[in-house]
């Protein structure tokens, strides 16, 4: 079996406040894109867990391992699977690419495994795995709060181009939350009426009220990131935004040629670039 394991990008991500389990409270819209890994799923006596990429382990420190052990203890089943991953989403990039792979694997053994599981349940399994992890279950687009996992549908947003620039460099999330000083953030991204804009259809809102307060900690530690954005606001993007913890800035277009022409002009400043749109 082959399933697609697409990634997200967050429209808005606003931090409220640093919880006791040392968490971050959140408010968040999530967006899932075309851009897509490919899972193969294998029978086979053992469990098997591999990725070609070089930044992503194989085995028991995958995700998608994890998973699989996961759903296994939770449902009492003991049987194997050889998974494969076919990795396109850019790693440790802020697009949830092992987060949706954990959950295309639920959604898969669901499947192969006659599990009976309903999309609660595997939301709950999912959230064990990682704050990013249930919103793939069923995707969309998304209001996730709590640490991101209590999550509400919203309607289907309009159809957006989306430009992703990756700059050469990874970040980590963790670190990112830990060096936020939620004290100075002065510009709360506007979340209602971001809400507004997607429920009314209304592509130019939905680039106005774009905002992620993590830009706070990621674009200040690197300024290439800066760079980039302001580069895709130039070159006519309608929006730009850094995604989730970072460093892949995105741009949102009306126009499938405006994107293609931004993209082709990003040049050096970014590794990796992708034209896709909203799922
Ligand atoms: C930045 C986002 O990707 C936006 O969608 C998510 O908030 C992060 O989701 P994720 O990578 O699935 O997060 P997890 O793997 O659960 O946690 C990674 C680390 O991020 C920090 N973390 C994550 C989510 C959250 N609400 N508060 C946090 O402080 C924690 O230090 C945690 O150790
Ligand atoms: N299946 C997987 N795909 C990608 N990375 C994985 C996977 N399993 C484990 N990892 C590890 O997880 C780390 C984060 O990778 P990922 O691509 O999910 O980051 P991200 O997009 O920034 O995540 P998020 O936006 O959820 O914070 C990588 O450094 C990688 O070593």
């Amino acid at each position: 079996m082959k399933l697609k394991s697409r990634a997200k990008i967050n429209l808005t991500l606003d931090v409220l406040y640093k919880r006791e389990d040392g968490y971050h409270e959140v408010k968040m819209i999530m967006q899932e894109i075309e851009l897509a890994d490919n899972i193969y799923f294998r029978k086979c006596d053992q469990l098997k867990v591999n990725c070609l990429h070089p930044f992503v382990p194989n085995g028991s420190s995958n995700l998608v391992y994890k998973a699989v052990e996961l759903v296994k203890r939770k449902t009492g089943v003991n049987k194997g699977i050889s998974i494969e991953i076919e990795k396109k989403i850019p790693v440790a990039a802020g697009l949830g690419g092992g987060s949706s792979n954990a959950a295309t694997t639920i959604l898969g053994l669901n499947k192969l495994w006659n599990l009976g599981l309903n999309v609660k349940q595997m939301e709950s399994i999912a959230g064990e795995l990682g704050a990013d992890v249930p919103f793939f279950i069923q995707g969309g687009t998304q209001l996730a709060t709590g640490t991101g996992k209590d999550l509400t549908i919203i309607n289907k947003a309009p159809a957006l181009w989306v430009v992703l620039a990756k700059p050469n460099l990874g970040v980590s999330t963790k670190e990112v939350y830990q060096n936020l000083s939620i004290g100075n953030i002065s510009n709360h991204p506007d979340t209602s009426n971001m809400l507004n804009a997607i429920r009314q259809q209304d592509k130019k809102g939905i680039c106005t009220y774009l905002g992620n307060v993590l830009e706070l900690v990621t674009l200040h530690r690197y300024s290439n990131v800066k760079i980039l954005k302001n580069k895709i606001c130039e070159m006519g993007a309608n929006g730009a935004l850094m995604s989730g913890s970072g460093p892949t800035v995105f741009g949102l277009c009306e126009e499938y040629e405006k994107a293609i022409q931004i993209a082709k002009g990003l040049g050096p400043l970014s590794e990796e670039v992708f034209v896709t749109k909203f799922v």
